[in-house]
């Protein structure tokens, strides 16, 4: 790998920095909806690692776990409660009473209860009716409220639902003391149309804080956040890599990144923690970072088109929507199959390598060989072996 030596002037380049339009609270369910992703399992040891790592990311909102599953996740919740970290944890509920009682037997002072609201899933799942479920957020919301907890209300499947139902279960949660509603793309249903449309509407009906929560499986999470954002929500679902139920849930180091690069909207993450979080949560789910995943993926700042590497070598603006740097990284160029004469003679140059144009040529044509029969970039070493090369051909022709 080289590392270009004209990539140095990007000081012309500046990140997205402020005035920001508005603030969006990313709460990050890593712990909770990450940890739903097939065969994860944290330790508790690991899940206040990731806490502490979250918070210094300036995540400031977690999912902290599911208290209904028994005493160790209790203990789990309790653990991260007790680092006194500078971030709100959160306990996932169902909408029974006995799940808050577990959530308070872990310490936390805000629940997420969550109710299915689609018709499918209220019949399907909970063998009920649109009224018992206005009944039971009513009365398991103000139960939770008695006990002195702060209450967001999740709307399972809300894309699936009736909207005029989910206004009746928003109207039922904020009379009952909730402050949130969290509105569920559960399944993957919505577009960014849709799911601006769906957040709009709701915006329109309640002053309450409203979370978007979506999920991967048309590898829409990303987008249908920030449409959902876009429509006026004030908080976003996230997870650090996406990791989440089937195809996952929109990846933190994403949502972060664009809603501050594409809207200048304020989410208080630190960009250059997310490499860092993203490995420790690669780590204990066991799930390798994909090279190319977008932000924290070890090839998104690594180019080697010959016509790509020849702009970003001229200025990097050609070639450059923001400055890697913003995010703690930086650009790396490598010499491969599409390599082009500047990027080799930027790599020949990086070795003291001198070449005539002949020369140059026939390297360049030796670097599309190797790197066929070898399927992976050419390094330092195995270029200045193709200029010996070349250079002692060049020599017996007496060139
Ligand atoms: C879309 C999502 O991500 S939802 C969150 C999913 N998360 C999890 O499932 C966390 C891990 N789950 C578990 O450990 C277990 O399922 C537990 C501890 C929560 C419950 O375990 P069990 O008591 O054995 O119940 P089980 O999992 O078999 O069934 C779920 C029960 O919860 C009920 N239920 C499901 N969602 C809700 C809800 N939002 N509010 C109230 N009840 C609900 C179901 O109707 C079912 O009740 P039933 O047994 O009376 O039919
Ligand atoms: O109801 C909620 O809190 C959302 C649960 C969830 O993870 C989902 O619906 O995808």
């Amino acid at each position: 790998m080289f590392q270009s030596k004209r990539i140095e002037k990007s000081e012309q380049i500046s990140g997205p920095q402020g005035p920001y339009a508005r603030e969006v609270v990313l709460n990050d369910t890593t712990l909770r909806d990450g940890e739903q992703a097939p065969g994860v399992a944290f330790t508790v040891a690991e899940k206040v690692e990731i806490a502490r790592a979250l918070s210094k990311a300036g995540v400031t909102e977690l999912e902290a776990g599911t208290p209904a599953m028994g005493a160790e996740e209790i203990g789990a919740i309790r653990s991260i409660v007790e680092a006194g970290l500078p971030l709100t944890p959160i306990a996932w509920c169902r909408m029974r009473r006995e799940d808050v009682d577990a959530a308070i037997a872990s310490g936390v002072t805000m629940v997420n209860l969550s109710v299915p609201v689609s018709d499918t899933q209220i019949e399907i799942k909970l063998r009920g009716d649109r009224s018992r479920v206005l009944e039971q957020t009513k009365s398991v919301v103000a139960y939770a409220r008695g006990k002195g907890l702060d209450v967001a209300v999740g709307g399972e499947d809300s894309s699936r639902a009736h909207p005029d139902f989910l206004i009746e279960v928003m109207a039922a949660a904020r009379g009952a003391g909730a402050r949130r509603f969290r509105v569920a793309d559960t399944l993957s249903v919505l577009d960014p149309f849709s799911a601006f449309d769906l957040v709009a509407k709701l915006r329109a009906e309640t002053d309450m804080e409203l979370e978007i929560h979506c999920h991967d499986d048309l590898g829409l999470a990303t987008a249908n956040t920030l449409a959902g954002i876009k429509a006026g929500a004030t908080h976003a679902s996230v997870t650090v890599i996406g990791l989440g139920e089937r195809a996952g849930n929109a990846p933190l180091e994403e949502v972060a990144m664009a809603a501050m690069q594409l809207y200048k909207y304020r989410t208080g993450v630190v960009l250059t923690e997310l490499q860092n979080v993203a490995a420790l949560v690669s780590a204990a789910a066991r799930r390798p970072i994909p090279l190319n995943k977008s932000i924290v993926g070890d090839h998104v700042f690594t180019h080697e088109s010959g016509i790509h590497v020849d702009g970003l070598l001229k200025d990097q603006r050609s070639y450059e929507a923001f400055d890697p740097r913003i995010l703690g990284r930086a650009h790396r160029i490598v010499i491969g199959k599409h390599s082009g004469s500047a990027a080799v003679t930027a790599a020949l140059d990086g070795l003291s390598l001198p070449a005539s144009s002949e020369e140059l040529s026939q390297i360049v044509a030796f670097v599309r060989v190797h790197a066929l029969n070898h399927k992976e970039p050419v390094s330092g070493e195995q270029l200045t072996s193709i200029w010996r090369n070349v250079r002692e051909q060049s020599a017996s022709r007496g060139l």
